[in-house]
């Protein structure tokens, strides 16, 4: 039996939610048993073996709903594979890995997690929320950075790292994907 995946996301206008149903896409064509929820749709964790977590980022931090369902589910979270991603920079940095927040860091280390994946974002003038998202979706951040190849790459490296199990415990990997733990990136586009 494969193990359960919950993917479950914090998006303010889309972005972040179309990455994890990408993800959830890729892992589900791997063979997995996969959901893909708002983080406030989810409800227990007893189901799920692996979570994968990703929130937006605004003004360097996460979505308070994602920050609050790892608080809120330290213990849960202890005892499976966690796996986060953000997703964020667009325009001319849409490259560029960004730091996870002090709290989530936080988090994250009580969880034994590693850091938290970047995933470039999307700023467009249809779905711009607020007056300065909006502002902003007409400048030279405008436009959909996601990556897709990226994206579905790092599901791919999820997933093999996934042991099948027939009775559904949670043993960690011995190993999981690397992945770049950038330095803080220059003051930038987001703090002026
Ligand atoms: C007001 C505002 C602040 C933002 N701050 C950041 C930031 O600090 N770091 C970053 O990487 N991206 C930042 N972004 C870009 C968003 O994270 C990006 O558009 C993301 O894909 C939005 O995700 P969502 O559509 O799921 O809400 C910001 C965008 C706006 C409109």
């Amino acid at each position: 039996m494969s193990k359960k995946v919950l993917v479950t996301y914090a998006s303010k206008a889309g972005a972040t939610a179309g990455i994890a149903g990408a993800i959830g896409a890729e892992l589900t064509a791997h063979g997995h048993g996969v959901d893909v929820l708002d983080v406030n749709r989810v409800k227990d964790l007893t189901q799920y073996d692996v979570v994968i977590l990703g929130s937006a980022l605004y003004m360097r931090r996460w979505r308070k709903d994602a920050v609050r369902f790892l608080r809120h589910n330290v213990d849960a979270l202890r005892g499976r594979q966690v796996w986060l991603f953000h997703s964020g920079p667009v325009g001319p940095d849409k490259d560029q890995a960004q730091d996870m927040p002090p709290a989530v860091r936080r988090l994250a280390q009580d969880i034994g997690a590693t850091p938290a994946m970047t995933f470039a974002g999307s700023l467009e003038p249809d779905t711009a929320k607020g007056f300065l998202a909006r502002r902003l979706a007409t400048g030279d951040l405008a436009g959909d950075s996601r990556d897709w190849t990226k994206i579905r790459a790092w599901a791919t490296g999820i997933s093999a790292t996934i042991e099948p199990t027939e009775h559904g415990t949670n043993r960690r990997p011995a190993t999981k994907p690397s992945r770049k733990h950038a330095p803080r990136p220059p003051a930038g586009h987001f703090l002026g």
